[in-house]
């Protein structure tokens, strides 16, 4: 029997958890158009704190990606990432004025606080590459799994909330997604039985933080 991927019998033996990342009560009230608006506000206001403290992150992925994978092309897929995030604060801001949210009076919640210490954590040099490209993978992978669902067939998604949806929906970053995932993948294949067992408890704590911010929204 070939080696099956590390990150996809993860994702089976976590599948509670991963189903409650990228399917959470609050995804699929912007999919099936019940979503209220305060929610939604509360989850924008958070999400662009999180964003801006998902940038260094970013750039220490990239850092360890050009001293440490011989392949240049891991630095190149991460610094696709770290561009796209650029567009991605502009894209908040103009979101923001939208719905009136004025972020500079938005304070990170709980979740939010403890989302950006773990990141923290991970952008020590002692964590092991293969064990922050599974995070940064699966960081991504939620929010790319959750938004496409909200555009897939029958949806009643508010044709307002879609520009959200579309931003991390659309087929060019489940691309970038699967190329973080192929170089977690690449990285994990001989990776020692400590590396692979720090990379598999990474994942479970990246999609527990998912579900407690999209809790956060709930908060109204
Ligand atoms: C809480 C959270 N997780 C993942 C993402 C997606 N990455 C960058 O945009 C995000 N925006 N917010």
């Amino acid at each position: 029997m070939e080696k099956r991927e590390a990150i996809d019998t993860w994702l089976d033996k976590h599948r509670s958890v991963y189903t409650a990342a990228t399917r959470h009560a609050f995804v699929v009230s912007i999919r099936d158009g019940s979503v209220d608006l305060s929610s939604f506000r509360t989850w924008l206001g958070q999400d662009y704190l999180f964003v801006r403290e998902f940038v260094p992150f970013v750039a220490s992925v990239l850092i360890r990606a050009g001293k440490e994978s011989g392949e240049s092309s891991d630095m190149e897929v991460v610094l696709g990432g770290m561009a796209s995030l650029n567009d991605e604060i502009e894209w908040f801001k103009r979101e923001g004025s939208k719905w009136d949210v004025d972020f500079s009076t938005v304070v990170p919640q709980k979740a939010n606080e403890e989302y950006r210490r773990f990141l923290e954590a991970l952008m020590s040099s002692e964590v092991k590459y293969s064990v922050i490209m599974t995070a940064f993978w699966a960081i991504e992978a939620v929010y790319q799994e959750s938004f496409a669902h909200c555009l897939e067939d029958g949806n009643k998604t508010p044709v307002e909330l879609t520009g959200a949806c579309h931003r991390w929906g659309n087929d060019g970053f489940k691309q970038y997604c699967s190329s973080v995932k192929n170089i977690a993948e690449r990285c994990l294949e001989n990776a020692s039985d400590e590396a692979l067992a720090e990379a598999e408890d990474v994942l479970v704590r990246v999609l527990e933080h998912e579900v407690a911010f999209w809790e956060m929204s709930r908060g109204g």
